[in-house]
């Protein structure tokens, strides 16, 4: 029996992002081949006329599985009913500065649009931030929408878990689809820690980890951890723009796996709410490894962390905790 539609927000969809991940949406690559679906797109009224130039362009492209667009400047309206809602809107940064610095522009953002989906949305609604400070966003979002449970609220760390594995793929020579268990821990920022103590790659003799066959302990902790942790900023420098394929890339991989469920044995990283797993404070909204199944997601439990990463969790967590205390001074 053909399934019933589900309906998915895009905000900010009239930018870059958003105009990358509405046809990787209205394709299926995000909910699977046989998942039809009604996109939502929000933007503010000065983008009014670009966003319904990516609504006549979803319909010129004539997705099957795409069975309605609602482009609207309406925020009540853009909530309403939605079971998925990826939060892009808001404003990136320029070259130069930490994704914090967009703070002041961009967390009343979240308490105005929390509301309207604590009111709005569907029963169960799955949240996935975007817009930068991500784990501040959405941090401040689940604060003011007190009817959608916390584990129903994260934000995008897949984008620097998807860049670790990049990083790793090209320097063993192997194929990303062989590299699997990196972390991203902590802030969508640039004291996030990448971590590859328990990542793998598949070979033709079975899973090694990623430090036998790479062999090179200096590059691992030096500037494997920085390239991944300046990604954004590199990207910026070179285009002028910031990341927008690879975010709505991760975005689809986010929600992909949270929904459908992370392949056997492997976990994926995720912006969640802490509960003090890990020894982090409880209270923010913190990337840790997960899996997911059923459609909820759980932290994995039990790795051992050693003295050079604990203290890398304990920064990003204190950059968190400052974040945290910022945005209430901008609101
Ligand atoms: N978490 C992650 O991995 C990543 C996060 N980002 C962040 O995603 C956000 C979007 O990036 P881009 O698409 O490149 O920016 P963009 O400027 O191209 O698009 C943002 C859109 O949001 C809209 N917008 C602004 N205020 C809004 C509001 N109140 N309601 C609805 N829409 C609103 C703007 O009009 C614009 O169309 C930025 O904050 C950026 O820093 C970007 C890349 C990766
Ligand atoms: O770096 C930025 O400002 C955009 C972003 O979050 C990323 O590319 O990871």
């Amino acid at each position: 029996m053909a399934k019933d539609p589900v309906r998915i927000l895009v905000t900010g969809a009239a930018g870059q992002i958003g105009y990358a991940l509405v046809p990787l949406i209205a394709r299926g690559t995000m909910l699977g081949p046989d998942q039809p679906v009604i996109l939502h797109l929000l933007d503010i009224p000065p983008a009014a006329e670009s966003l319904n130039g990516v609504k006549m362009e979803l319909i010129d492209a004539a997705f099957p599985l795409l069975r309605g667009v609602v482009a609207t400047t309406n925020v009540v309206g853009a909530c309403k009913d939605v079971n998925i809602a990826i939060m892009v809107g808001g404003f990136p940064r320029k070259e130069g500065m930490e994704r914090k610095d967009v703070m002041s522009k961009n967390v009343s953002i979240y308490k105005e649009q929390a509301s309207a989906l604590d009111q709005y949305a569907a029963e169960n609604v799955k949240i996935l931030v975007v817009a930068n400070p991500a784990n501040t966003n959405a941090l401040i979002l689940k604060e003011f929408a007190p009817s959608i449970p916390e584990k129903n609220i994260s934000c995008l760390t897949r984008l620097d878990h998807n860049r670790a594995l990049g990083q790793v793929a090209e320097r063993a020579g192997v194929s990303v689809s062989d590299v699997k268990n990196v972390i991203i821990w902590g802030n969508h920022s640039s004291t996030q820690y990448p971590d590859v103590n328990h990542a793998v790659i598949t070979t033709q003799e079975g899973e090694k980890p990623v430090r036998a066959i790479i062999a090179d302990n200096a590059w691992l902790d030096g500037d494997f951890i920085t390239t991944v942790q300046q990604r954004g900023a590199a990207i910026i420098k070179a285009r002028k723009l910031s990341s927008a394929l690879s975010a709505a890339s991760s975005a689809c991989d986010h929600i992909r796996d949270w929904v459908l469920g992370t392949p056997k044995g492997t976990w994926v990283s995720m912006g969640v709410y802490s509960d003090g797993s890990y020894g982090v404070p409880s209270g923010l909204i913190y990337s840790y490894p997960v899996t997911c199944a059923g459609g909820e997601w759980t932290i994995f439990q039990g790795l051992s962390i050693d003295e050079f990463s604990r203290a890398k969790l304990d920064a990003t967590a204190a950059e968190l905790v400052e974040e945290k205390a910022m945005a209430y001074l901008c609101l």
